[in-house]
């Protein structure tokens, strides 16, 4: 029996590769500390994993920015518009790389990035690949290759981690209507040929191809694709081992193709889907060896043992040792590096957790239990885990009575507010007095180096709550203060005093804890602390009153109260596993619904609820969608449905595509929804318009995610766009996302154009709603 990881995090154990990006693109530092900083995590990662004595030690599974854009790069999928940059003198291929990733506004160059979206159920972002119908492919990029070569020096078996074909494809995006993008099947497979032939000549053995689309539905001719592509790399390559892994999801209806792939090892997510197993084990052909995925690679607890013994025994009494790999589900790429750097949390709750390092030894350990060892350090691992996992099940710490009462008494009534949109509507616009594309921004502002430092020495004690709290109000008054010199309608107070719009309410519900440095990736250098759901959830006291309040103090416009809503608190922190996610979420949705009447309480008439992640909880099957989005939207009724008629909801998401949701979203009956649309060129208002969306909308009429400043022209013909298939007393105008990311500068340029573009719009069809 072996041991293997998917992948392992790569942004620095304390985020150090993180940092060398932001200054390399800022241009603090040469490439040379950059490309520093990239081996450094690398060979961190591998010396980690030898150390432990892994197996099968992953490569390429480390990148600057996203796996799926070095893929694209490496297979020379490069779109036409960044032609320019790649004959331009002085830039290198990385510089390339970072420009499809964020764009390229310099030197008289003014192009766009590539889209960016959701990695499958996670939070976690590739950058999407584009194909035109003539699409052409070749070996680009020795990224692969080099890593590998590098690994061996590294004393490690190097097993290559490469995207699979059909996969690959799949994430793509048909860029030209006219073909289907797993036509090109035959255009990439050569490629591929090329790169495993590279990798067998310098040494390969292994090579690990992530298929997770093989756990998703599939129609027929993809998975003739899968079956096509395994052959033919089988027939050109019988001496390589190839690994298939599936993750997120079981394999279900393509169980059976999975298991007649030509391959050596197929890899199966026994977290998400335990039950998978015996029907595996039942149907296997003689040449294909099993890789259980055993260990939660999405979430921070400690592995049963006693659970994950029983099913490698039993794979092991049909199969036999020798055909057995254990790793973790999937990638630890979603949990973070070491527990042990946290010093602070409750030890009883902290024997519960381990992250990515205390995984990899917690693989060793199941390993030598499985295969029989018996020393006493073994045995006294294995005691240890029976009682951290019943302390788990039976500490006081978790329930709380009064919370599970709360939950049992919700009824249907609070799930509904008092009168449908059209009569709300009226009364709000009453109320609110608003103007014909009303302009708006999604709520923070940028998170300066200062307001950050300021954090940073509140918490160590440095400045005094008084201090800290002085300057958060500065930095909220000079916003205030700007947005209404620039004429925006509804302003935000800036979400200075959050760390991240999860992170911030985590801290203040029980039932949560937080950590100090449980960084995870979420996309290119940006990285998130998850907080942790332990226990039944509940609001101590009122979380954002404070800083709406004092903000609304200051303008006579209206100011947006700002939260986040249930099912995104859910998706974005570690959560239990020991009672359904539909629970921990309505104790979360208990929770923000009182904050939301405080806040009206308070005189705050326009209150969002952030839903960002509505769309990325959707299950992966088809068949399991009903139930989740009948519970998830129930939660955000739950949070959003207390308020009178004349308090206006709004809701924001961005990388969503509704299209087959759009029932749903209309049912969540929020008065103003705002969403992601300039990056795909307001192509998701079909969705709304197709499905006459009665509440109103506002398209973000530019991408935040790229530095890139848009100008009003181009904003004004998205208006444009966006008023062909909405009409024009539905619409608002405001960004894609928050702009926390952003400089000021691009900030300031970018908001007074998208004001002009509004007034731009009124003037052609009028200011009155
Ligand atoms: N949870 C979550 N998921 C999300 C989003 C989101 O906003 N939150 N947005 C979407 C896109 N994803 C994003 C994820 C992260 C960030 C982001 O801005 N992350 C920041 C960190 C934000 C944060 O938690 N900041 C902390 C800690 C900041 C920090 O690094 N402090 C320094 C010290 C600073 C100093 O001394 O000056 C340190 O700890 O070393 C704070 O402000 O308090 C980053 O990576 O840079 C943005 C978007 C989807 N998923
Ligand atoms: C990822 S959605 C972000 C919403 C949040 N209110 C912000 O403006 O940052
Ligand atoms: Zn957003």
């Amino acid at each position: 029996m072996q041991t293997h990881i998917l992948g392992y995090p790569r942004i620095g154990s304390n985020r150090e590769l993180k940092k060398a990006c932001e200054q390399y693109w800022s241009g603090k530092n040469e490439l040379q500390d950059l490309l520093q900083a990239g081996k450094k995590s690398r060979w961190e990662n591998w010396n980690l994993q030898k150390e432990e004595g892994i197996d099968l030690v992953p490569c390429n599974d480390f990148s600057y920015y996203d796996q799926v854009l070095d893929m694209t790069l490496s297979v020379g999928a490069i779109p036409e518009r960044y032609r320019e940059i790649e004959g331009k003198s002085g830039l290198t291929n990385l510089d390339l790389y970072f420009a499809m990733a964020r764009g390229y506004q310099k030197e008289g160059l003014d192009i766009t990035a590539m889209e960016m979206t959701k990695w499958f159920d996670t939070n976690y972002h590739y950058i999407v690949p584009e194909f035109s119908k003539n699409q052409n492919f070749k070996l680009n990029s020795n990224k692969i290759l080099g890593e590998f070569v590098e690994a061996k020096g590294a004393g490690v078996n190097p097993k290559p981690v490469v995207i699979g074909l059909v996969t690959y494809l799949l994430l793509g995006k048909e860029k030209e209507e006219g073909f289907d993008k797993i036509d090109l099947v035959d255009k990439l497979l050569p490629v591929y040929l090329d790169l495993l032939s590279h990798l067998q000549k310098e040494g390969a053995e292994w090579i690990q191809f992530d298929e997770p689309f093989l756990a998703l539905d599939l129609n027929e001719k993809t998975r003739e694709a899968f079956t096509f592509v395994y052959g033919e790399i089988r027939k050109k390559f019988p001496d390589l081992k190839f690994i298939i892994a599936t993750y997120f999801e079981g394999l279900k209806d393509n169980l059976g193709l999975s298991l007649k792939l030509p391959v050596d090892v197929l890899h199966i997510d026994l977290v998400r889907c335990p039950s998978q197993l015996d029907q595996v084990l039942d149907d296997i052909p003689n040449g294909l060896n099993l890789s259980l995925g055993i260990l939660d690679g999405r979430n921070i607890w400690k592995n049963d043992f006693e659970n994950s013994l029983r099913l490698i025994q039993k794979a092991q009494d049909k199969l036999g040792s020798d055909r057995l790999l254990i790793a973790p589900s999937c990638s630890l790429l979603h949990v973070p590096y070491d527990l042990e750097v946290e010093t602070e949390i409750n030890p009883e709750i902290k024997n519960w957790m381990a992250f990515a390092r205390q995984k990899v030894k917690e693989l060793k350990t199941l390993q030598a239990l499985a295969t029989g060892r018996t020393e006493e350090h073994l045995l006294n691992e294995f005691k240890e885990n029976l009682e951290a996992v019943k302390s788990r099940k039976t500490s006081s710490l978790i329930h709380n009575k009064n919370v599970k009462d709360g939950v049992d008494q919700i009824s249907i009534k609070d799930t509904q507010r008092d009168n449908p949109f059209s009569s709300r509507k009226i009364q709000q616009q009453k109320v609110l007095g608003l103007p014909r594309f009303s302009t708006t921004t999604i709520g923070s502002f940028p998170q300066t180096k200062e307001v950050r430092s300021w954090r940073a020495q509140f918490k160590k004690g440095k400045l005094s709550p008084e201090q800290y709290d002085g300057l958060l109000k500065k930095e909220t008054e000079k916003a205030i203060e700007w947005q209404e010199k620039i004429g925006l309608d509804v302003l935000v107070h800036g979400e200075y005093e959050r760390n991240d719009m999860v992170e911030y309410f985590g801290e203040q519900l029980d039932g949560f804890l937080f950590t100090k440095r449980a960084w995870v990736q979420s996309y290119g250098s940006r990285c998130v602390k998850p907080p942790i759901v332990y226990g039944d959830v509940s609001r101590p006291k009122a979380m954002t009153v404070y800083w709406s309040k004092y903000a609304q103090s200051l303008t006579s416009k209206w100011v947006k109260g700002m939260l986040t809503g249930p099912v995104t608190i859910l998706q974005w922190s570690f959560v239990r596993d020991d009672q359904p996610r539909s629970i921990t979420c309505r104790q979360i949705a208990l929770a923000i619904r009182k904050e939301v009447l405080d806040l009206e309480q308070a005189g705050i008439q326009i209150i969002q609820i952030d839903e960002p992640a509505i769309r990325e909880g959707l299950p992966l099957r088809k068949s399991d969608w009903k139930n989740y989005l009948n519970w998830a939207i129930d939660c955000f009724k739950i949070a959003s449905s207390g308020v009178k008629d004349s308090t206006q909801i709004h809701t924001h998401m961005c990388y969503s595509e509704f299209n087959d949701i759009m029932e749903s979203i209309a049912f969540m009956d929020a008065d103003v929804i705002t969403i992601e649309c300039s990056r795909s060129q307001m192509e998701l208002l079909e969705a709304f318009s197709n499905f006459n969306y009665p509440n109103e909308i506002g398209p973000g009429v530019y991408d935040i995610h790229s530095p890139r400043v848009p100008s009003t022209e181009e904003m004004l013909i998205l208006l444009e766009k966006a008023q062909k298939v909405i009409p024009a007393d539905q619409l608002w105008v405001n960004p894609d996302c928050g702009l926390k990311t952003r400089k000021w500068e691009e900030t300031e340029e970018a908001l007074k154009a998208m004001v002009e573009a509004a007034k731009m719009a009124r003037t052609s069809v009028g200011e009155i709603k």
